[in-house]
C-alpha cells in the first residue's frame, strides 16, 4: 500500500475481480484492472458521500448481517438512481465489499478512510432529537422509522434520542424548553404539521436565547443553527418534497446523514402586535383555507381527506371579498414568471446571503451590537389590490408536493427572502379549475387573465369595509379563557364553548398560550356543528393550520432556519 500526503494507493479486489483503489483529497476511487493489466470501469464516490467504513462482511439490509474476516472491509456510501420520481431520483445506500492482501493493509483503509471523513465532512451531525407523530399520514412514522431511518443513524454513528408524542404541540414545548446541549439537530418523522412543530420550537428558542421579540414584526430575528431534518410520514409532505426533491424516508435519511446544510426563508403571520404562526410552505386564504377546514372533518380518511374536501370545496364554487397590500421585491433579481426553477446550488439563493445579512459577524455567529436590530426590509412603496378572490397564496418557496410536482409557484426560491403572492381573482367554474389543473401539468398556471403573482417581501390582508374583524369583546374573554384551558387537554378541543373560528378543536390541534381570539361579525357557518363564521370570510390555511384570524400582516425573513437538505438535485447531475 502506497500512502503520500496527498494520495493512499493499493490493489484490493472485489469477488474475484482486481481492482487499484486510491483515495485522494475528495474522492476514493476504485478501477478494474483486468488480467492483462488493463484499466477498465472506474467507481469514484465523494469522501463526503461515504456513510460508514466497517470491518469484515456487513450488509444492513434487509437484515443486519457481519462476517467478520481478518482482511474484508465494507463500504457504504449515497448511490443514486437512474430513475426519479419528478425531477429527481431517490439515493440508495450503496455497498461495495472490499478484500485486502492482509489485515495491516485492511487496517490502513479503514483508517485512512475514517480520517478523510472526518476531515472533508466536518458538519456531520453526531447526536440527532428525533420526534416521531404516530397519528401522522397513514399511521406509519414508527414502522418507517425503526426500519428505515435507524439502522441508517446506527451505521453512521450517529446516536438520536426519540420521542414518540403523545400530543400536538409536545415536540414543540421539548424544544421550547429543554436542555438541548449536545444534540446536532432536531428530526420529524410525519408530514407538513409535525415540521412546523419542529420551526416553531427552534426560531422560538433561538430567538428567547438572543433577547428578540417574535411579536415585532419590524425586528431582525435572529437566524437559527440547529439544523432541522424531516424524515416524511404525512400526508402532503410538502416541504420536504420541495427541499430535497422527493417524499423518501431513506433518500432524507442520507441528507441527514451528510450533513446537509439547507438555508430556508420563513414567512411570519401577525395579528395586530402578536406573531400568529410561521409559516415555509403556504398561507392561503380561500380556496385552500376552505379545503382544510373541510378536511379536518374527514381526517379519519387520511391523506385522501384533501382530495376529497378539494371536490367538496370546488363544487361550493365560492370567492371571498378581501384588500392585499404588498411590498414587491427588486424585480431585477428575479421575478416568479422567470421560467427558472431553485436548484441545488441555487445563485440567486446563494447571492441573497449577503443582502439579507450584511451586518453579520461569521466568528460570532450573531449580529454586530452597534448595528440597528430592525430591519429596513419593510421600506419601500406598498401596492393594494382590491377585489373579490378565490384564492389568495403567499408561498415562500415553489411548495411542489406529489400532488403538484411543481408547486403553488413553480419559479420561486428556497432562500432568497421573499415570496410569492399569487391572487386569483373570482371567475367561473371552468375558469377555476383550469388553474388548479395546471398545478398538475406543464401548462403555465399563471398565464391565466384572472391570475396575477408578485414576487413580494411583505403583505397585508384585510377585509373591505363591513366585513372587519372584531376586537376580542369582554364576552369573548370566556372563549379564550376555555382555549386556553384545553391547551393542555387536546380532547377537550371539540366543544361549542370554543365559538370563534379558530377550529384547531377538530383536528385535536392546539395554539400557542400567547395567541389571542379574535372574532368575526357573526353571519353565517363553518364547520355545521358548533362554528359560526360568516359566508364573505374564509380562514387562512397557515402550512396545514387554521389561523385563528382573518386580518394578518405577513413578512419573509430571509434564510431564518437551516434544514438537513440540498434543494432539488437536476437529476441530470445524477
Ligand atoms: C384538478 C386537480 C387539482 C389539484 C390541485 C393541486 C394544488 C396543489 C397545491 C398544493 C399546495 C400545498 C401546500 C402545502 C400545504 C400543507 O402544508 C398542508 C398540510 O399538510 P399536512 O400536514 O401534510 O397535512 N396541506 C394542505 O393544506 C393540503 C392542500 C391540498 C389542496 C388540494
Ligand atoms: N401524538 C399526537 N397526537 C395528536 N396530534 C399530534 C400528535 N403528534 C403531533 N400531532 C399533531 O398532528 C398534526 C398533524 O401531523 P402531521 O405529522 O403533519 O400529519 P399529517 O401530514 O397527516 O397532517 C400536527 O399539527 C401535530 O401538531
Ligand atoms: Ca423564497
Amino acid at each position: 500500500m502506497e500512502i503520500d500526503s496527498v494520495r493512499v494507493e493499493s490493489s484490493l479486489w472485489i469477488g474475484n475481480k482486481r481492482y487499484r483503489a486510491h483515495l485522494s483529497g475528495w474522492y476514493f476511487s476504485w478501477t478494474e484492472i483486468d488480467k492483462r493489466n488493463r484499466e477498465k470501469k472506474t467507481i469514484s464516490v465523494p469522501v463526503s458521500e461515504v456513510i460508514g467504513v466497517k470491518e469484515g462482511r456487513v450488509e444492513i439490509q434487509p437484515q443486519k448481517k457481519v462476517e467478520d474476516t481478518d482482511i474484508d472491509f465494507t463500504l457504504f456510501y449515497v448511490k443514486r438512481s437512474s430513475k426519479g420520481n419528478g425531477i429527481r431520483a431517490p439515493w440508495s445506500l450503496g455497498r461495495t465489499q472490499f478484500c485486502c492482501p492482509s489485515r495491516a493493509v485492511r487496517d490502513q483503509w479503514i483508517t485512512q478512510l475514517r480520517t478523510a471523513l472526518k476531515t472533508h465532512s466536518p458538519s456531520r451531525p453526531h447526536r440527532l432529537l428525533v420526534f416521531i407523530n404516530p397519528f401522522g399520514g397513514k399511521k406509519r412514522g414508527k414502522q418507517i422509522f425503526h426500519s428505515l431511518v435507524a439502522p441508517l443513524f446506527e451505521l453512521a454513528g450517529i446516536s438520536s434520542h426519540v420521542v414518540v408524542t403523545e400530543r400536538a404541540n409536545q415536540a414543540r414545548d421539548y424544544i421550547l424548553k429543554k436542555d438541548l446541549t449536545g444534540f446536532d439537530g432536531v428530526i420529524c418523522v410525519g408530514g407538513d404539521g409535525m415540521f412546523s412543530e419542529l420551526l416553531h420550537g427552534v426560531i422560538g428558542r433561538t430567538q428567547q436565547e438572543a433577547g428578540v421579540s417574535e411579536h415585532d414584526l419590524t425586528v431582525m430575528l435572529q437566524p437559527c443553527d440547529l439544523h432541522i431534518g424531516i424524515i416524511p410520514a404525512g400526508s402532503t409532505d410538502c416541504v420536504c418534497f420541495t427541499t430535497i426533491g422527493i417524499n423518501d424516508p431513506v433518500t432524507s435519511t442520507l441528507h441527514i446523514i451528510i450533513g446537509d446544510s439547507q438555508p430556508l426563508d420563513v414567512c411570519s403571520v401577525h395579528y395586530q402586535s402578536t406573531l400568529v404562526r410561521y409559516s415555509v410552505s403556504m398561507v392561503g386564504y380561500g380556496f385552500y383555507g376552505d379545503v382544510l377546514a373541510e378536511s379536518e372533518r374527514h381526517r379519519w380518511m387520511g391523506p385522501l381527506r384533501y382530495d376529497y374536501s378539494g371536490c367538496m370545496v370546488y363544487l361550493g364554487n365560492r370567492s371571498y371579498p378581501g384588500l392585499v397590500q404588498y411590498l414587491p421585491a427588486d424585480s431585477h433579481i428575479s421575478s416568479p414568471r422567470d421560467n427558472t426553477r431553485c436548484l441545488s446550488g441555487c445563485r440567486v439563493c446563494s447571492e441573497s446571503k449577503e443582502r439579507l445579512f450584511p451586518h453579520f459577524d461569521s466568528s460570532s455567529s450573531l449580529y454586530s451590537t452597534n448595528v440597528s436590530q430592525y430591519s429596513s426590509e419593510l421600506e419601500g412603496e406598498w401596492v393594494t389590490v382590491e377585489g373579490r378572490f378565490k384564492c389568495v397564496s403567499l408561498t415562500c418557496m415553489s411548495s411542489s408536493c406529489p400532488r403538484s410536482p411543481k408547486g403553488l409557484s413553480p419559479s420561486a426560491h428556497l432562500a432568497d427572502g421573499t415570496a410569492d403572492l399569487i391572487l386569483v381573482r373570482e371567475t367561473n367554474p371552468l375558469g377555476f379549475l383550469t388553474y388548479l389543473h395546471r398545478h398538475t401539468n406543464t401548462q403555465d398556471q399563471f398565464d391565466l387573465p384572472f391570475v396575477e403573482v408578485h414576487r413580494v417581501r411583505a403583505v397585508r390582508f384585510s377585509l373591505p369595509p363591513g366585513e372587519e374583524e372584531e376586537e376580542e369583546e369582554e364576552g369573548d374573554r370566556e372563549v379564550q379563557a376555555s382555549a386556553e384551558r384545553v391547551l393542555d387537554d387536546p380532547e377537550k378541543l371539540c366543544s361549542s364553548d370554543i365559538a370563534g373560528h379558530s377550529q384547531q378543536h377538530l383536528a385535536g390541534r392546539t395554539e400557542r398560550r400567547n395567541v389571542t381570539t379574535s372574532r368575526v361579525k357573526h353571519r353565517g357557518f363553518v364547520c355545521g356543528t358548533c362554528c359560526t363564521k360568516p359566508r364573505s370570510i374564509s380562514v387562512w390555511n397557515c402550512d396545514g393550520e387554521i389561523l385563528p384570524h382573518t386580518e394578518i400582516s405577513c413578512r419573509i425573513h430571509g434564510q431564518l432556519v437551516r434544514l438537513f437538505a440540498r434543494g432539488i438535485e437536476d437529476s441530470t447531475m445524477a
